[in-house]
Parts: C-alpha cells; structure tokens; sequence
C-alpha cells in the first residue's frame, strides 16, 4: 500500500538528519499484532549527486509498476470497444465503454500520483551488485521491455470479469457486514455469491484518497493478473462502478493467520508442513517462473489463504513490484511493509529483490514451527527470540507446545533449516527459493544449498554487502525497529 503525502509545515528532527513527517496511520487490522506502516514518512537530508540518484531511482519505480501494461490494456480495450460498435447493441457496448473511461481516469490519476512520490530511506548511491547478478547486466545490456511479450500480458484480459455494481451488490447481500470475512489495511473483503452458484470474495478498497486507492488497486490488479499458479489467489474479475473491487475465488478456510491465532482448534503438523512448502513454492513461482520477476513485498501469514483442502495460495499483491531482469534490486522510497517481517537491508538502504521476500517467508516458517506471531502483544520479534535457539538447533524449544511433539521430525528439522537460512542478515547468505523449495521436500542435493549458502558466509570479507550485514548485528537489528515503529507510532 502506498501513499504520497506532502511535508508537514513542522517536520522533526530525529538526530540523524533524517526528519518525520505526518500522515494518517491506518492500523492493519488483518491480524491482531500487525503494525501496518505505510504513511510515517522519514525526509533525509541529501546532497545533489544524491538527489540525482535518487531521481534515476524515480524512473526505476515507474518502470517497475504494472501501469504501463495496463494503459497497453486500456489501449486495445478502446480498440475493442471501437470494433465493437457496428456488432453490437448499445446496451451490449454500454458497460465496456464505461470501463474505458473509468480506466482512463485511472491511468490520468496514477499519472498524477507517481509525481508525488517522496523519498524516505537513507541515500543509497551505488547499487551493490551480487556475483551472479553482476554477470547477467554484463551479458544484458539494459533493453527495452520486449513488444511481443508486453502484447502477450495483455491478452490475459478477456479472461477476467468487469462486474456492475449490482451485480456485487446482489453477490454480497447489498455489502452486508454480516458477509465481511476480512478487513486489511485498505480494504474489506465480503463473501458473496454469483448467479451462477460461484463463491467469491469481492474486496472493496476503502482507504485513501482517490489517488492513492486508484494506486492500490491498479497495482494489486496489474500483477494478479499476470499470476496464474495453484499457489497464488485466482482472479475472478473487478469492479470499478462505484468504487474499486477485486474479486477472487474464495478460499473456505481464510487465511493462515486467522487459523493459527484466531482458531481454537490448533492446526496439526501436516497441514503447517503443506502449507510451508505450498507458499515456497507460490513464491519462487513469483521470483523465478513469471515472465518478469515479481516481488510480492508482503509475505505474512495473513495473507496466505487456504482453499479447501488447506493448499496455500498467496494473496494481495498491493505492494508487489516486477523487476527487470537485468536489476539486481530496487529501492523503495517509502517505508512500507509489516513490521516483524521486514529484513536488514530494507530498513537500512530500503532494498527491495526476492531475498526481502525470502527473509519474510523465514518469518512465516518460525510462524508455523513456533504458534507464535511475528510481532508478539508486546511488540517483541520472533526472529529476536528464534535466532538463539536457531543457533543451537533447539527444536523442542522452538516447536509450538501445542503441536505435543506431534510432528514428523524429518520434516520439522528441514523447515528449522529453511527458516534458519531465510532469515539471516545477510541477504546474500539467504538461499533463493527454489533452494527453499529443495531443501523443504528434502530432494537429493539440497544438502549442497545448504553447503553454499555456508560457504558464501565463509567469503565474507570479500563482500561489502557482508560486511554491512556482519556490522548490522540484532542489536542494530532491534534499535531500527523501534525507531521506525516510534516515528510510525508517533503521528
Ligand atoms: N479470496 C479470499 N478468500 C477468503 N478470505 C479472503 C480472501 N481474500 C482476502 N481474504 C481475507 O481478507 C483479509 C484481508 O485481505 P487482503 O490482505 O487482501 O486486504 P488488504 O487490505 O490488502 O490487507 P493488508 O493490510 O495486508 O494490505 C485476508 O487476511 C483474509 O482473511
């Protein structure tokens, strides 16, 4: 979630010529204990080169926003509303025609909006470049987006639904709030039903001024629609008459926090296990099978919904960004995200690529290993409290006392591993997720993941992203977290 504020008349000092300003703080209310933190803002005081870094990173962000398919989108929707006139009744051309001019003001706000964004985290001058990743911008020199495949994401669009208001309406009981199963940070999900007998859940964006829901929506739509996996929520359509909808399958269990904190009935080992490798594999779907890299951002365990027969399917794409190939990563110039979920070099440099995503799904396998949330009611980390016994391998420490030592050892062993892996400071030393993926089934060779990632810590002095991490000890760690929480907390 995104949402661009201008400075305050009276910004404070925090002594590190970085300054607050305020803005409206909606609390996440998905899960309790989750600190939603999208609008404190931190201005830093930055010098020219800076500034003309941080403009290039500007255009970086436009680029990796969904926006410009979109308008591909509105383009070819234009063209099929043009054709369609001669084929068509004016009743039957009448809704997509609206959806036209609803999208164009979208497109004209969204424009509007990128202009406004305002830059947050520490100055970040030179992009440090990992081994690997520094080989492929060699061998790719930075292209423009291929045509061909741009026109290929577009066609995925006649697959989804524009709803009329009614027609959402009658779906949820004219927005009952007997129907609302969820409540995010900006939006409600209601539980409806089709004509045909389908089961939906309609989400109605609520917070925000225009612009910044239009931002929201466009951005969640703009990569749901592009995502197809049975680990990621299905789109059934949308809805932009009197208001903004999206409209997914629904899942009949909810999400995988309601079940491990709202729940009476414990979840059993099994089910933690499936899920554990069902969102491994959703995710390294996101990083490495898309056409363009997706980082989804907000990996938590409310946003893991669980269909039927408990296969997770990762959910809100609000903050998702696709990366070109030949990136290594991106800045963020907002602080944005879940507290208790956020790795190192987001809170220091405001880095964005998949190991930030790798670090968030370490936080949801201690989730499932421990019952216990990322953020505990007194605002304490579980990395803080897992990583000692991490260290020491305890598992019988870490296990959820609820489970009964009810688990298939093997199993719980190499989910331990995995989380001990994702969440280490160093995102370098993080694995990628197909390794994740490897090492939860166990597959011959997941060993050697593991030898590598051990032996990149060996290398450590050879790396200056490691020596930043080595330098950023937990206590580092902590004191960030609760100078973003205060400023957030603050306003
Ligand atoms: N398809 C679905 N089926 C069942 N429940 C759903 C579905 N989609 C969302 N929910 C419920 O609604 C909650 C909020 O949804 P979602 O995370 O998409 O909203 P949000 O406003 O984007 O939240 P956030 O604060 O994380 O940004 C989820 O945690 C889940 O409980």
């Amino acid at each position: 979630m995104e949402a661009a504020l201008e400075p305050s008349a009276s910004p404070c000092e925090n002594g590190n010529g970085a300054s607050a300003v305020t803005g409206k703080l909606p609390v996440g209310e998905g899960t309790p204990g989750e600190d939603k933190i999208p609008v404190a803002v931190l201005y830093v005081s930055v010098s020219a080169q800076d500034l003309r870094s941080l403009d290039m990173e500007k255009e970086r962000v436009d680029d990796s926003s969904p926006r410009e398919v979109l308008e591909d989108c509105l383009r070819s929707l234009e063209s099929e509303t043009g054709s369609s006139k001669a084929s068509t009744s004016d009743s039957d051309s009448q809704p997509n025609r609206r959806a036209v001019s609803h999208w164009q003001e979208f497109v004209r706000l969204i424009k509007a909006r990128t202009i406004k964004r305002l830059y947050t985290f520490p100055p970040f001058v030179v992009p440090k470049l990992s081994k690997r990743k520094s080989r492929n911008t060699r061998a790719n020199p930075i292209s423009k987006p291929n045509p061909t495949e741009d026109a290929s994401f577009c066609s995925i669009k006649s697959s989804w639904k524009n709803f009329t208001l009614s027609e959402l309406q009658n779906a949820t009981n004219n927005f009952s709030p007997g129907n609302i199963i969820g409540k995010g940070g900006y939006a409600e999900v209601y539980k409806g039903r089709l004509k045909d007998g389908q089961f939906v859940a309609v989400k109605r964006l609520i917070q925000g001024t225009p612009e910044e829901t239009i931002g929201d929506f466009l951005s969640e739509l703009g990569i749901i629609v592009h995502v197809n996996h049975p680990n990621t929520a299905k789109l059934i359509g949308y809805g932009v008459e009197g208001g903004m909808y999206i409209v997914l399958q629904l899942s009949p269990h909810g999400s995988l926090a309601s079940l491990l904190y709202g729940s009476k009935e414990k979840l059993k080992w099994s089910i933690r296990y499936k899920i554990a490798l069902g969102t491994a594999k959703g995710l390294k779907y996101l990083h490495e099978n898309c056409q363009r890299r997706i980082i989804h951002r907000d990996i938590k365990a409310s946003n893991i919904l669980l269909t039927e027969d408990f296969e997770p399917q990762i959910c809100d794409f609000g903050l998702a960004k696709w990366l070109p190939e030949q990136w290594t990563h991106h800045i963020i110039p907002k602080f944005e995200g879940t507290f208790g979920y956020l790795a190192p070099e987001y809170f220091m440099h405001g880095i964005v690529d998949e190991k930030t995503d790798v670090f968030a799904f370490g936080v949801l396998l201690l989730e499932l290993i421990t019952g216990r949330q990322a953020l505990d009611n007194s605002k304490k980390s579980l990395v803080m409290w897992a990583k000692p016994l991490l260290d020491k391998n305890d598992i019988r420490e870490l296990a959820d006392p609820s489970l009964d030592n009810a688990y298939d050892p093997e199993q719980m062993n190499r989910v331990v591993l995995s989380a001990s892996l994702c969440v280490q400071n160093s995102s370098i030393l993080r694995p990628r997720m197909s390794q994740v993926v490897q090492i939860l089934r166990g597959d011959e060779g997941s060993l050697d993941c593991v030898k590598l990632c051990q032996n990149l810590g060996l290398q450590r002095t050879y790396s200056v992203e490691l020596f930043d991490a080595e330098e950023y000890n937990s206590t580092r760690y902590l004191s960030d977290l609760n100078r973003h929480k205060e400023i957030a907390l603050e306003f």
